[in-house]
């Protein structure tokens, strides 16, 4: 599985969700997120404010295309001569509209790398459909797309992120709890199994790399809270949320904390907003100090495991990863992966 095949590829494709750039796209970009997932209107209305206080601007996109930018830089260093392409699931430049660039530009096998580190519907799966609905509307000429697999415990990603809870420990005096937060989903969806027959697959790969992180950061006490739920309010999804936990650790005694979004690889809406703007105002509430620790962002270590996952392909590099779980999430045009892993 660590090599897709012998033949060459001739391009490098940044997969991500997409975000709006200005106030008019907020809603048709909202509607392209949720069509059909059943996220009641009330809640669109909610984040759709999210967005508007921020200009109707997302920095997910600019985020993007800074990595690329970094990403460009290091294969140029290495004399890689491989373009990089952007594509979104939710908002432009859309998925279909840049693989049909690349077809014209010539590109017939590429590297897909997503920017989620997970298994699940939302973190592998969509964008395993994404590929595939952008080939199908492509059409013939599309080029073969390979995705690249899951890195939730890929030594670089966790030294990324072990780094930036030390610089937010440098930040405060004293003892800090360690809170790591990702994206909530329904409990439902996290009770499909992996690919080891037991259920709860992303909830334990962001518990492993929760431990992988907390181990590397020397830290031995932390907690794993979730961030940004939607949905209607009688369906459960993972708990705690991060601002309920703070509130269960103020109780405690607790009155330092450092919060790790470990669940994303940049800081987007929903760490510049849920974390910095709701968790900083139910810290201050609560009387507590706050540091939020950087998401991998364009850390060189993170660039250069995009590169090193792209070896594994090219070179037939060893897969590097420090958990016992699987990294599935490999497949070739959006094919599922073999494992039941979503
Ligand atoms: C697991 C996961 C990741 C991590 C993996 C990955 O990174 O892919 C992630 C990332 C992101 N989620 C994002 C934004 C949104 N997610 C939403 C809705 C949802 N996310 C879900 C899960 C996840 N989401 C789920 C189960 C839903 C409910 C609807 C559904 O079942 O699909 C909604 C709709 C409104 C709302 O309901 O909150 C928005 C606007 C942004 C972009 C932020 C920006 O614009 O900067 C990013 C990176
Ligand atoms: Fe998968």
């Amino acid at each position: 599985m660590a090599r897709v095949s012998e033949s060459e590829f001739d391009a490098v494709l940044l997969l991500s969700f997409g975000g709006p750039e200005g106030h008019d796209d907020v809603r048709p970009f909202l509607e392209n997120v949720t069509r059909g997932r059943g996220v009641p209107p009330e809640r669109l209305d909610e984040v759709a404010e999210h967005y508007h206080h921020f200009g109707g601007v997302s920095p997910i996109n600019r985020l993007n295309r800074d990595l690329i930018a970094a990403l460009e830089a290091e294969l140029a260093e290495q004399s890689r001569d491989l373009p990089v392409y952007f594509g979104n699931r939710n908002w432009h430049p859309l998925l279909e509209d840049t693989v049909a660039r690349m077809a014209d530009e010539g590109v017939r096998r590429a590297l897909v790398f997503p920017t989620s580190a997970w298994g699940g519907y939302s973190g592998c799966r969509q964008y395993h459909e994404d590929i595939a609905r952008a080939r199908e509307a492509v059409g013939d000429r599309a080029p073969e797309l390979i995705k690249l697999r899951q890195f939730f415990d890929h030594p670089l990603f966790v030294d990324a992120n072990a780094d930036a809870v030390c610089r937010a420990r440098d930040e405060l005096d004293g003892d800090a709890r360690v809170v790591f937060t990702a994206h909530s989903i329904p409990m439902r969806a996290d009770e499909r199994p992996g690919p080891d027959g037991d259920p709860h697959w992303y909830s334990r790969q962001v518990h492993e790399a929760a431990r992988l992180v907390a181990e590397a950061a020397g830290v031995r006490d932390y907690d794993v809270t979730w961030q940004s739920r939607s949905g209607p309010p009688h369906v459960p999804w993972l708990e705690p949320d991060v601002c309920d936990h703070l509130e269960a650790l103020h109780a405690d005694g607790v009155n330092a904390v450092i919060v790790s979004p470990l669940g994303f690889v940049s800081d987007h809406l929903e760490v510049v907003w849920d974390l910095d703007n709701e968790a900083a105002d139910k810290a201050t509430e609560l009387g507590m100090s706050l540091a939020r620790a950087a998401t991998a962002g364009t850390d060189p270590r993170f660039v250069t495991m995009i590169i090193e996952l792209v070896s594994e392909h090219l070179d037939g590099w060893q897969r590097r990863k420090e958990s016992p779980l699987v990294a599935a999430g490999c497949t070739v045009n959006g094919r599922l992966c073999a494992v039941p892993c979503c």
